[in-house]
């Protein structure tokens, strides 16, 4: 969808900000940039939509060379979405959000309709914020009428340049939850910006990891952080790259383990044998159709009467999560539930139990992950040495 070849930009003093770059993002994709500042990220994005033109080299949006491209009608083509939004002052939210479709001739009710429609996208609802100003809304408010100007008229393209760079970090992890949320909706192909590896992992398909008007790599976000290609990159990534991996390694059927399960209206004698069979101190608790309940402890079993149901003793369990979550988003669970374990769920199937997850576990398939990269292989093929247990 967007293709550079031998693109290189060198200004009239001479800095070459961008030196023979060739890569490509397809349709649908979400590439980061990411490197540190001066490095020609924001050089690469504006010559997308010529802003900026390069001194040698192409680019082909869609197939087509853009040079060849009335620049007006390329941007409308185009969504541009930049820190300082950029919006106009004595303009409405609605009315800024409507700014492209007006540009575009559509009829003035069906301009607002469609930026109603995007505000309610992006989180904002019309009804309250429409009328406002740009100065009566929040730094984030004001970034989600930026995105939701930038998608009024449908582009396919979309190139942000650290649209949430200038709010603080709390705002800017929510931000960036909804706009992956709304990513999974409108699938636009997409060029980020940002100079955060943290930002470029969480939301990229592919990160592009710049040193000096190159890309060093340009990869998956878990192969950058499991297998960096240059010293730069390792260095770049940090060396705490291990942690930042495990936001995005996913949590897969093999890495659970399968205590003892026992349904709701099992007798608690049952229960016991069960837990007695495997020799476990707990049992996961079920309802008849598979979903969780909770846990009982092989203490409560023992205390109470055989012949009582497992219902009468069983506790709730409130740390689960779905398969594919991020092993960071579990370990933050455990965390916060102070648990030993907690509890993952087929989501696509009615939350249907499917077994436990341990730190043992996570620590295990962080590990694996890692390997499997420096392997090139999936991760269930790895074969770990493990550390002898005390
Ligand atoms: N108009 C210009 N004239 C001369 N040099 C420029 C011009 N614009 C940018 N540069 C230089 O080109 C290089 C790349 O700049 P660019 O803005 O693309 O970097 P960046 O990676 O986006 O940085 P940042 O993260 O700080 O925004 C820098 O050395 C910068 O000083």
């Amino acid at each position: 969808m967007i293709r550079f070849e031998h693109v290189t930009k060198r200004y009239a003093d001479g800095t070459t900000a961008v030196d023979d770059l060739s890569f490509e993002v397809a349709e649908g994709e979400l590439v980061t940039l990411v490197g540190p500042s001066g490095c020609g990220k924001t050089t690469t994005m504006k010559m997308v939509n010529r802003l900026i033109e390069p001194s040698s080299g192409r680019i082909l949006v869609d197939g087509e060379d853009i040079s060849a491209v009335d620049p007006v009608r390329l941007r409308r083509r185009i969504g541009y979405v930049i820190q300082q939004v950029g919006l106009f002052p004595h303009k409405t939210v609605l009315d800024n959000t409507a700014t492209v479709p007006h540009l575009l001739g559509w009829q003035r009710k069906r301009a607002r309709a469609r930026a109603a429609e995007l505000l309610d996208l992006v989180g904002l609802d019309p009804t309250v914020y429409g009328d406002r100003y740009p100065d009566q809304l929040s730094g984030g408010q004001r970034q989600r009428v930026g995105v939701a100007r930038a998608l009024a008229a449908d582009p396919p393209v979309l190139l942000m340049d650290e649209p949430f760079g200038a709010v603080d970090p709390v705002v800017r992890e929510r931000l960036q939850s909804e706009f992956l949320r709304l990513q999974s909706q409108v699938r636009k192909t997409v060029l980020f910006v940002t100079h955060d590896i943290e930002e470029a992992v969480r939301l990229g398909d592919r990160i592009a990891v710049y040193g000096n008007g190159r890309i060093e790599q340009f990869d998956a976000p878990a192969a950058v952080l499991g297998a960096p290609a240059t010293p730069y990159v390792a260095d770049f990534v940090g060396a705490d790259r291990g942690l930042k991996r495990l936001s995005v390694t996913p949590i897969e059927a093999g890495d659970l383990e399968q205590p003892p399960v026992v349904r709701l209206d099992d007798p608690l004698s049952t229960a016991a044998e069960r837990l007695a069979e495997e020799g476990a101190r707990w049992a996961v608790v079920v309802d008849d159709s598979g979903r969780l309940h909770g846990w009982v402890s092989a203490d409560a079993v023992a205390s109470g009467d055989p012949d009582a149901r497992v219902r009468s003793r069983a506790r709730r369990m409130d740390a689960w999560l779905p398969l594919g979550a991020s092993l960071k988003k579990a370990f933050s669970t455990m965390l916060q539930h102070d648990a030993g374990w907690i509890a993952v769920l087929d989501g696509d199937q009615a939350d249907h139990y499917l077994g436990v997850l341990t730190p043992a576990r996570l620590h295990e398939s962080l590990r694996r992950s890692i390997e499997a990269d420096a392997r090139g292989g999936a991760r269930s093929e790895v074969d770990l040495d493990t550390v002898p247990g005390l």
